[in-house]
C-alpha cells in the first residue's frame, strides 16, 4: 500500500476561541484516517457535523488541539472550498480568475477549460456562468497546479441531479486518467458512494466508514437505485437523531434514511 498523501492521527480540533477542558469545545475529536494516491475518499455528515473543519485541518489550515496531521512534503493540492464568494459587481473574465492567485499560459488555461468540459469560456464574466459552469470552472483552477489530490468541499451544491451525476463522472476521469487523490465532501451520499473507495461518516468523531460495495450490498440501497436515481436522491437524507459527547469510541446509533413511501423498510442501515 503506498504512503499517505494526508493521515491525521488521533486529530483534535476546537471551536475558535475555545477553552481547553470546555466539553462542548471540540468541533472533531480523535480523527484518524489517510487518503492515499488515486483513492476517492468522500466524508458525509449532517450540517455542523465538521466536515469542511476537518478538511481545513487537514490542508493545515487549522491548528491541532491534539493528535496530528501529516502532508507528504511538496504536496499539490487543488482545493476548491465549499464557499467562493464572489462580487458580482466586480467584472472578471474566467480567463483572468485563472490566473489568480497565480498567472497561468493561455495554453494553461485553455487545457483546463477543456479538460474541465468548459472549453471557451475564457471571455467569459464569472458572474454570468451557471452553476454547473462555475463548478467547472473552479475545477478547472484546482488542476491548475497538476494536484496530487484534488480537495473538493460540496462540489456539486446548487446543480441538479444530471449535473451532480456528469461531475462526478467527470471526478472519476480524471482519477483514472491522471491518479489523482480525491477527498470530496458531501451530502449527495448515493450518488457520491457508488464513485468513492472509501466513505466516512462524520458526526464530530467519524461514526463509521466502509466501501461503497459493502454498503452498495444492502437491499435497500439497490431498493434505492432502483426505484430511479432522481427521487431516490431528492428523497434520501443521512440523519443523525442522536447527541454525541466527543468521548470517541463505538458509535451504536443508527443512520436512517428518509426514502420513497413505496420502498418500505428504512434505508441505508450500514453502520
Ligand atoms: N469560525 C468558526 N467560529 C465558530 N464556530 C465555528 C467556526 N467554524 C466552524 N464552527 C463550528 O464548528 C462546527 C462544525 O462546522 P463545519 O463548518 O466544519 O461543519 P460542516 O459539517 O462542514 O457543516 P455544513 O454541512 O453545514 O457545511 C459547527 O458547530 C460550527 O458552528
Amino acid at each position: 500500500m503506498s504512503a499517505p498523501l494526508i493521515e491525521a492521527r488521533g486529530l483534535t480540533i476546537l471551536r475558535p476561541g475555545a477553552v481547553r477542558g470546555d466539553p462542548d469545545a471540540a468541533v472533531l475529536s480523535d480523527i484518524t484516517m489517510a487518503i492515499r494516491p488515486a483513492e476517492i475518499v468522500t466524508v458525509v455528515g449532517p450540517n455542523g457535523s465538521g466536515k469542511s473543519t476537518l478538511v481545513r485541518a487537514l490542508l493545515g489550515h487549522l491548528p491541532a488541539a491534539g493528535g496530528e496531521v501529516l502532508r507528504q512534503p511538496g504536496l499539490r493540492v487543488g482545493y476548491v472550498p465549499q464557499r467562493l464568494h464572489m462580487d458580482a459587481a466586480i467584472p472578471m473574465t474566467v480567463r483572468r480568475f485563472l490566473s489568480l492567485p497565480v498567472r497561468v499560459s493561455d495554453d494553461q488555461a485553455r487545457a483546463a477549460l477543456g479538460r474541465t468540459g468548459v472549453p471557451g469560456l475564457e471571455g467569459r464574466q464569472i458572474a454570468q456562468l451557471s452553476g454547473g459552469q462555475f463548478q467547472r470552472v473552479l475545477l478547472a483552477r484546482a488542476l491548475l497546479n497538476d494536484p496530487q489530490i484534488l480537495v473538493l468541499d460540496e462540489p456539486t451544491q446548487g446543480l441538479d441531479q444530471p449535473g451532480i451525476v456528469a461531475f462526478y463522472r467527470l471526478i472519476e476521469d480524471l482519477r483514472r486518467e491522471t491518479g489523482v487523490a480525491v477527498l470530496l465532501v458531501s451530502h449527495d451520499l448515493l450518488v457520491v458512494m457508488a464513485s468513492s473507495d472509501r466513505v466516512l461518516c462524520l458526526n464530530g468523531h467519524i461514526c463509521c466508514e466502509g466501501t461503497p460495495e459493502h454498503v452498495s450490498l444492502a437491499p435497500e440501497y439497490r431498493a434505492l437505485f432502483g426505484a430511479g436515481g432522481e427521487e431516490a436522491l431528492a428523497l434520501y437524507r443521512h440523519v443523525h437523531d442522536h447527541e454525541h459527547d466527543h468521548a470517541g469510541g463505538a458509535c451504536d446509533h443508527h443512520h436512517s434514511g428518509h426514502h420513497h413511501p413505496d420502498l418500505g423498510k428504512e434505508a441505508s442501515e450500514h453502520a
